[in-house]
């Protein structure tokens, strides 16, 4: 069967770039011309039917291609990491901002290794260090480091434990840590019961890591004065965020920033001293 013929027939299940990625996986091609005059064998319909009845259940289309394009670049993804989203491009723009050479870069939370390793890509100077809690994350994080060819050191370690274990130098801390409350309603199908939760979730309404971070600053800026730390959070966490920080202003600066859609998205943390 031609692959317009199949589309006709699905195309009120499927819309038409979903339909499109998922010959181009099947078919082992990696462009769109001709992509309707292709021919799919039985074996292939087959195939394609298997998938389409995952997407029906609110299956992610990146989950089966195994793949997700961040910042320029298609990272490998599989069941065990959350799949990146656009936004956090944001953190890999803010970190580029500054000179990374030869400066000491950890990504915390690391997951498929999509930030780190895309500001690594334009940066082939900076040292990078990876770290995530999740055994099963770290072996796609190596995989896409392989995959870019790139070199860096993974960890698996509890969040700032990374670095008070290992007696890491950073000179920039980026963060996407968890940080959805455990029982938030608005929480999309897809993610819900296809993501891991631990990527997702967080203790204390969502606010563990950030509560974790802010009680660390001290030890951190003791290791670094100059340290800059880069963190994603939820939309709707700035105010509570900002109540959270309230005591630790008086030594430390932190700034809110907006993605494009306009919603509250990073902070930036810096010492008063250092910057001011
Ligand atoms: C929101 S995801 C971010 C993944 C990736 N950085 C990205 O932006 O796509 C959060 C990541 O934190 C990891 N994680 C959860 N709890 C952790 C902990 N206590 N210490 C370190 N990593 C943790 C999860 O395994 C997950 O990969």
């Amino acid at each position: 069967m031609q692959a317009r013929e199949l589309f006709e027939k699905n195309k009120n299940i499927i819309q038409k770039n979903q339909f499109e990625e998922l010959i181009m996986h099947i078919k082992k091609i990696s462009s769109k011309t001709f992509l309707y005059d292709i021919f799919l064998s039985k074996t292939e319909i087959k195939k394609f039917n298997k998938y389409l009845n995952k997407i029906k259940k609110d299956y992610p289309l990146e989950y089966i291609t195994k793949k997700k394009y961040f910042f320029e670049n298609d990272f490998f993804v599989n069941k065990k990491v959350l799949i990146p989203r656009p936004e956090s491009e944001l953190l890999v723009e803010e970190l580029l901002k500054y000179d990374l050479i030869k400066k000491i870069i950890i990504d915390i939370c690391c997951g498929s290794g999509c930030i780190g390793i895309s500001i690594k890509l334009k940066n082939k100077n900076a040292d990078l260090f990876l770290s995530d809690i999740s055994k099963q994350c770290l072996k796609v994080t190596k995989k896409n480091l392989k995959r870019f060819n790139i070199e860096a050191k993974v960890y698996k370690e509890d969040f700032l434990n990374v670095i008070f274990k290992n007696n890491l130098t950073p000179d920039f801390l980026v963060i996407n840590p968890p940080y959805i409350e455990i029982d938030d309603k608005n929480i999309g199908t897809s993610t819900l019961k296809h993501e891991p939760s631990l990527a997702l979730f967080a203790d204390q309404l969502g606010y563990k890591f950030y509560n974790i971070l802010f009680a660390d600053l001290d030890r951190l800026f003791l290791i670094n004065k100059n340290l800059v730390i880069i963190c994603e959070f939820g939309f709707n966490q700035k105010e509570q965020l900002e109540l959270n920080f309230e005591k630790y202003r008086v030594k430390y600066k932190i700034e809110f920033n907006k993605d494009y859609s306009g919603h509250w998205r990073y902070f930036k943390i810096t010492n008063k001293e250092t910057y001011d």
